[in-house]
């Protein structure tokens, strides 16, 4: 539990020094509570022998409500935590994990579904947030009261702290055991509603595919089996929810009997008076309350370690190291130097000893076949993650020696599969540059050949994504993402071009949009079209992680081997296309 505790300090960040108050507030709080229940046992035994002392009974009435006075303020300062501090600390922390995501290695980011880090970054964060202030108070309310009982009853009459005691030795196996029963089955619980979430968005996002190519319902099915997962594990949790109640309810029960047993054996026995037994079960019945509720806290507090866990999974992941000192990029020439690089948990390379220098503002075509490397290549330039070998230089500087900031700051990706945020056109595209006016994104919109069809959209540039949902082409998406780059106007381009999916018209749309955003620039193209290919000042042509031939298009015909192969076959493809 301590452990919890420090986890906790580490999620409240600045506002470490909050907590701690609030909880101290709170030990002092619950001690307070404990002697005004320990001074039930002179008030009732003070009222109850005759003739009664007026003056023991105002004056122990008097001390019980000043505590009752001082126990109300601090709870109500503890309040001041969990209603106010709270928020902020979720705000807080919400933007730690933000900046932790900016700054972890991409290829970690991919590997981690969105499901996965939606639960951290939502649900997460809202559950431990909602309890935090609360129940870190609560538990130790639960805890504090009831030592403070048994010490004051104590000096009071040592044998009813020892009858006091009885039961609460018990509670502690059985809460221990619980605790890792209910830890467990709540960590599952945690682990298939992220699973589910998983699936969720993997169905939804992948429908239009899987409708076209009529797998539906074999994906349903997994989404299913895990709607099924999650349903039994719940139940399991449930169930295991309710048995630690049921035995401490028990366990409560036996204690106040024994309370009670000791209490008429003494009285028998003529030490102990009716009175002060009487008292006793009254302190006996507010002892047990706190263990009864004990349990019903702790399934919430393990709610918030597993969520902890998961924050500080994610806070924990590394980011890429910068290698001192951070320099600037003033050029924007790419060479790699036989680099070698393969994706984690994979044993084969799927770069080998690859080595080419590009020089600035020139254009490169990465050709090859499927899984050759082309991808590979276009993401280990911004640094998607880092080589095992070798070393990768833009404008002559190691890729390790730039802050992702400056590094990013260089680089403009267009790639095939475009986001657009569920926010207005003009800020989908401002997105390049946060700072460019509203004359800026419309220049650039011109320029990306998609102002004439925004202006149409019902509310022009103000429209939202979500007001016209699916409603955006493929093309009109790609044109959007190449004003955003060139509003953002960074010396290099890295391209993924778009490829047959798009009809004609678009594709020349696309076209041109795109001839405006490389012009001047350091271009880097996973190519597609054979224009392409053919007006590259360079191509590299790869197969399976090796660049097996480089030049100009007519140096590489001329040579009459791989890619000269791979362009006859291309160009049947196409023929046997228009013929089709
Ligand atoms: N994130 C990843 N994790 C593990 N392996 C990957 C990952 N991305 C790609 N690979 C593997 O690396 C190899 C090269 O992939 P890459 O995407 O670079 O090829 P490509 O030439 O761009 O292919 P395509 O033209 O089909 O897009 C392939 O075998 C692929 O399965």
């Amino acid at each position: 539990m301590l452990k919890t505790y420090r986890r906790v300090f580490s999620v409240a960040g600045s506002y470490e020094p909050q907590l701690k108050i609030a909880l101290l507030l709170s030990v002092i709080a619950s001690i307070v509570q404990g002697i005004i229940f320990a001074l039930f046992f002179p008030l009732l035994s003070a009222l109850m022998t005759s003739p009664i002392q007026p003056q023991t009974v105002w004056i122990l009435l008097g001390m019980m409500g000043v505590l009752v006075l001082v126990e109300g303020m601090l709870r109500w300062k503890e309040l001041d935590f969990a209603w106010d501090t709270s928020n902020d600390v979720a705000h807080e922390t919400r933007l730690r994990l933000g900046e932790q995501l900016r700054r972890i290695p991409l290829e970690e980011l991919n590997r981690r579904r969105s499901g996965d880090l939606n639960v951290v970054l939502s649900g997460n964060v809202s559950e431990i947030v909602l309890w935090i202030g609360s129940l870190c108070t609560l538990i130790i309310q639960t805890i504090v009261v009831p030592i403070t009982i048994i010490l004051v009853t104590l000096f009071i009459d040592w044998r009813l702290a020892i009858a006091l005691l009885v039961s609460f030795p018990f509670a502690i196996p059985i809460y221990r055991y619980f605790r890792t029963l209910m830890g467990k089955a709540l960590r599952d619980v945690t682990a298939v509603d992220a699973e589910v979430a998983s699936r969720v968005v993997e169905y939804t996002q992948g429908l239009p595919v899987l409708r076209a190519t009529q797998q539906v319902g074999q994906q349903a099915q997994r989404l299913q089996e895990a709607l099924s997962v999650q349903r039994s594990v719940q139940s399991t949790a449930q169930q295991l929810s309710n048995l630690p109640a049921i035995a401490l309810s028990t366990l409560v029960e036996v204690g106040i009997f024994l309370v009670l047993a000791l209490g008429t054996f003494l009285i028998v026995q003529g030490t102990l008076t009716v009175p002060t037994l009487f008292a006793l079960l009254v302190i006996a019945l507010r002892f047990s309350e706190p263990l009864a509720q004990l349990t019903g806290l702790l399934s919430v507090f393990d709610l918030m370690e597993s969520g902890l866990e998961r924050i500080e999974a994610v806070m924990n992941i590394a980011p890429l190291p910068v290698s001192p000192p951070a320099a600037h990029l003033t050029h924007s020439d790419i060479t790699f130097e036989q680099v070698s690089f393969r994706y984690a948990d994979q044993i084969e390379w799927t770069l080998q000893d690859v080595s080419f220098q590009l020089p600035e503002r020139t254009l490169t075509a990465l050709v090859g076949t499927s899984g050759s490397g082309k991808t590979t290549i276009a993401r280990l330039i911004s640094r998607y993650a880092d080589v095992q070998r070798g070393t990768i230089k833009l404008g002559g500087v190691d890729v390790r020696s730039l802050t992702p900031e400056e590094l990013l700051q260089h680089i403009s990706v267009v790639f095939q599969d475009v986001y657009l945020f569920d926010d207005t056109i003009r800020n989908n595209i401002r997105f390049g540059r946060s700072t460019a006016s509203d004359a800026d994104v419309e220049a650039a919109s011109r320029a990306a050949n998609c102002h004439e069809f925004i202006s149409r959209l019902p509310h022009g540039y103000e429209t939202t994504v979500g007001e016209i949902g699916g409603a955006l082409s493929g093309g009109e998406r790609q044109r959007i993402s190449i004003a955003r780059a060139i509003l953002k106007d960074a010396s290099i381009v890295l391209l993924d071009e778009p490829t047959s999916a798009l009809d004609t018209e678009s594709e020349v749309a696309v076209q041109r949009a795109l001839d405006q955003l490389v012009s001047n620039k350091t271009v880097v193209v996973i190519a597609h079209r054979l224009s392409t290919v053919v007006g590259a000042d360079r191509i590299l042509v790869l197969d399976q992680g090796q660049i097996v031939e480089q030049g100009t298009h007519a140096e590489l015909m001329e040579k009459g081997d791989r890619y000269s192969s791979l362009w006859q076959a291309q160009q049947q493809s196409r023929q046997w296309r228009i013929a089709a």
